[in-house]
């Protein structure tokens, strides 16, 4: 058996044109979305990740605004940058890349920022609000997932799902959102403290495995016919390894390539967030 490609890029695309239209749209009425990207060091995933946002950003029409800090910066630094970003009015949206050098108390930086411009749905008010599950910008990698599965016709209600990580951007936001009355899947988060991982990933419909750890999803550890997503990305000897070994291909339903599967889903959400926050900026502007 060969899975069937569940195709990020092409379904980013797809998202992509659509927001095309919806940014001329903003335009015609005086608004141009504006994403702000704050990025700290020089970790090399987290550059090219934080260039491919803003090439997206051209490709679709929306304004772009970098800021990058040096390895050593302080709170207050950012801090600073943070406010300025909340006062600007360029920036209708706005991103902090994770993960921040150490001595960052990311969790304040997330506080600080402006919930209404949150453009990654990390802001603890956001999250909050997908707890509540009242409308609020959903994180972007998770929001990705549903949608793949939902393009390609993958069951989601009533599936029991695996997800490997427990991580803010990616498990436990996922999570929340596929135990939504609108997903009613059953997740089990598992973790490094899980104990029976393979028994977990066995009885799963649905896989995502976002640890971080070459190959940890094993054909063997697969359900026959299951959809396996491979959110980790390690990088040995320059290239891109997943969190799901090549071979699982042979015995999966539906997979994601790695890249070209849940990456350029993630990078589609976040300009998908930036434009809905300028259509709720556009729509309370018409009503005053
Ligand atoms: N503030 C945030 N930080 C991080 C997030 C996030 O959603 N918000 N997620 C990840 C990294 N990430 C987004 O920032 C991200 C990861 C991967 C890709 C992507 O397009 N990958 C390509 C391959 C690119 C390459 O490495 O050559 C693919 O999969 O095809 C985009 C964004 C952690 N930080």
């Amino acid at each position: 058996m060969s899975a069937v490609k569940l195709d990020g890029k092409a379904t980013a695309a797809k998202i992509k044109a659509d927001l095309t239209t919806r940014v001329a749209a903003l335009k015609e009425r005086g608004i141009t979305p504006g994403l702000g990207t704050v990025l700290v060091g020089d970790d090399p995933g987290s550059q090219i990740y934080v260039a491919g946002k803003h090439r997206d950003c051209a490709e679709v029409g929306i304004a772009s605004i970098r800021v990058d800090l040096p390895e050593t910066a302080t709170q207050a630094e950012v801090e600073a940058v943070i406010d300025e970003l909340n006062a600007s009015p360029e920036c209708t949206g706005y991103i902090v890349q994770l993960p921040l050098p150490k001595q960052l108390d990311t969790m304040a930086l997330l506080e600080r920022m402006d919930p209404a411009k949150d453009a990654d749905g990390l802001h603890p008010i956001n999250l909050g609000r997908l707890v509540h599950m009242v409308d609020a910008p959903l994180p972007c990698t998770p929001n990705g997932i549903v949608l793949l599965l939902q393009e390609y016709g993958v069951p989601i209600k009533g599936a029991e799902v695996a997800v490997v990580g427990r991580g803010i951007t990616v498990g436990r936001s996922l999570g929340l959102l596929l135990t939504r009355r609108s997903e009613n899947a059953t997740v089990t988060l598992c973790h490094t403290g899980t104990q029976d991982l393979a028994g977990h990933v066995r009885r799963a419909d649905i896989v995502v495995a976002a640890a971080g750890v070459p190959e940890l999803i094993k054909r063997d550890m697969v359900k026959p016919g299951a959809a396996v997503l491979d959110v980790g990305v390690s990088r040995v000897n320059g290239k891109i390894a997943g969190d799901v070994a090549l071979d699982v291909e042979e015995v999966a339903g539906f997979l994601t390539p790695n890249p070209g599967g849940v990456g350029p889903m993630t990078r589609a959400l976040l300009l998908s967030n930036v434009v809905e926050a300028a259509e709720r900026l556009q729509q309370s502007a018409s009503v005053s």
